[in-house]
């Protein structure tokens, strides 16, 4: 049994954080993905290399074994982490509680996934390797895309959904019902990365293209305008679980405060819908670009109020500024990345100084397409022999 799975990174509109918070965000899958390759073995181990973050294991099976008795088994709760397998599972990795280590997250994650699929019968051996085009901790979604493969690859090899891929495909996608249990379980993974996630990553990176999220409710949004959007990895790490909880503190601080500007990021990003709606059924005018503009500007100063900000943001906000372009951070803020719109008008030769001006002040800077696919099994004709290789070589 071998599996080839991917799943694409987000960019949020806007809506980050409040969507924590019950309230609207927009987000956009990205042509950046995330590949997974599973093999079965008959090593009696199960292995996982992570080459993005340097990080490699393997286990016996009698070790993990150990974990079994304290997995309760309560395969249909998947909205909430079972916090005696958790607590387990940091003990068997040796993380303590506060621990943010990249790689004991990952791992964290995937040891979750593997044990509540496979821990109320055999446990199967298996290596499992990922790859991601994504910048780790950046704020493009790279814990999603990662949960939502972990998901994917692992609800497969247990048999509870279908590899969708016949002999004659590239690629394949699930169909819906097994897309949601995909998505639930990836959401388990980013419970473990995130702390307290809003679903709207791994709901991106399992069905792909532009979505409206409020509340675990998913919207697709089938009709939006083709938009031009220039990504920045400021390359300031950060951590979304840290960020979350520092918003989280700020609410309670001060909650009179704060309510009303979740409120009117909310109301940002419902505006931000009806102009893109707009924009596919009429015309498309400047006045529609200079309402997303403003939406960008008013939705990144209140980022800053709610401390979520960095000064290599504010950076990114200046230097396309004096280039007429309108930035914000996308994702949990606190470094990572950005977002800039683009008009259809604006000429290469403002987007090239742009990038390189950016690139000066240390940045990484690329015009990305978006809207790509959600969740896919892929054939290895399918997959970059660059990303394949790096798969195979485990
Ligand atoms: N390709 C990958 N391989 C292993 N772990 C990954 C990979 N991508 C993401 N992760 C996990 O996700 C964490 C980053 O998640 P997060 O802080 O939410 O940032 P973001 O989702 O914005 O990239 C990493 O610390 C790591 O644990
Ligand atoms: C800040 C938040 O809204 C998005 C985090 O995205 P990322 O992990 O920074 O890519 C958190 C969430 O929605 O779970
Ligand atoms: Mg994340």
């Amino acid at each position: 049994m071998q599996v080839l799975v991917s799943a694409p990174g987000k960019a949020i509109l806007h809506g980050e954080h409040a969507v924590v918070h019950g309230k609207v965000a927009l987000a956009v899958s990205l042509n950046l993905r995330t590949y997974l390759q599973l093999k079965a073995t008959t090593s009696g181990k199960v292995c996982i290399n992570l080459p993005n973050i340097d990080t490699f294991c393997c286990w016996d099976l009698s070790e993990l074994r150990q974990l079994l008795p304290h997995f309760c088994g309560k395969r249909e709760e998947v909205k909430r982490l079972d916090a005696e397998l958790v607590k387990k599972l940091r003990e068997f990795v040796g993380v303590a509680d506060a621990n943010l280590d990249t790689c004991n997250m990952a791992i964290l994650s995937f040891l979750y996934i593997y044990i509540s699929l496979f821990g109320s019968g055999e446990l199967p051996s298996l290596t499992v390797s990922v790859w991601s085009e994504l910048p780790t901790g950046a704020g493009l979604g790279s814990s999603a895309a990662y949960s939502v493969c972990l998901a994917a690859a692992l609800l497969c090899a247990s048999g509870a959904i279908p590899a969708p891929l016949k002999e004659w495909d590239h690629t394949a996608r699930w169909c819906q019902e097994d897309l949601e249990l995909i998505n639930s379980r990836a959401f388990q993974g980013e419970m473990i990365i995130h702390g307290n996630p809003s679903g709207v990553d791994n709901a991106v990176g399992t069905w792909g293209g532009m979505l409206r999220f409020l509340a675990g409710k998913i919207i697709p949004l089938s009709r939006v305008p083709l938009l031009r959007i220039l990504l920045t990895n400021t390359k300031v790490p950060r951590s979304t679980k840290v960020l979350v909880a520092r918003v989280k503190d700020k609410i309670n601080k001060f909650p009179s405060i704060m309510a009303p500007v979740l409120d009117s990021v909310d109301a940002i990003s419902c505006t931000c819908e009806k102009v893109l709606s707009e924009m596919t059924s009429e015309p498309i005018t400047g006045e529609h670009y200079n309402i997303l503009e403003e939406l960008i500007d008013i939705n990144q100063h209140h980022l800053n109020v709610i401390g979520v900000g960095h000064p290599a943001l504010d950076t990114l906000c200046r230097v396309t500024l004096a280039k007429g372009l309108h930035s914000k951070l996308t994702g949990a803020g606190g470094g990572g990345c950005g977002i800039t719109l683009l008009r259809p008008e604006t000429d290469s030769s403002v987007v090239q100084t742009t990038v390189q001006d950016l690139r000066d002040c240390g940045f990484d800077c690329w015009e990305t397409s978006i809207g790509g696919p959600g969740v896919q099994q892929h054939s290895p004709l399918s997959v970059k022999e660059e990303v394949l290789e790096i798969l195979n070589r485990y």
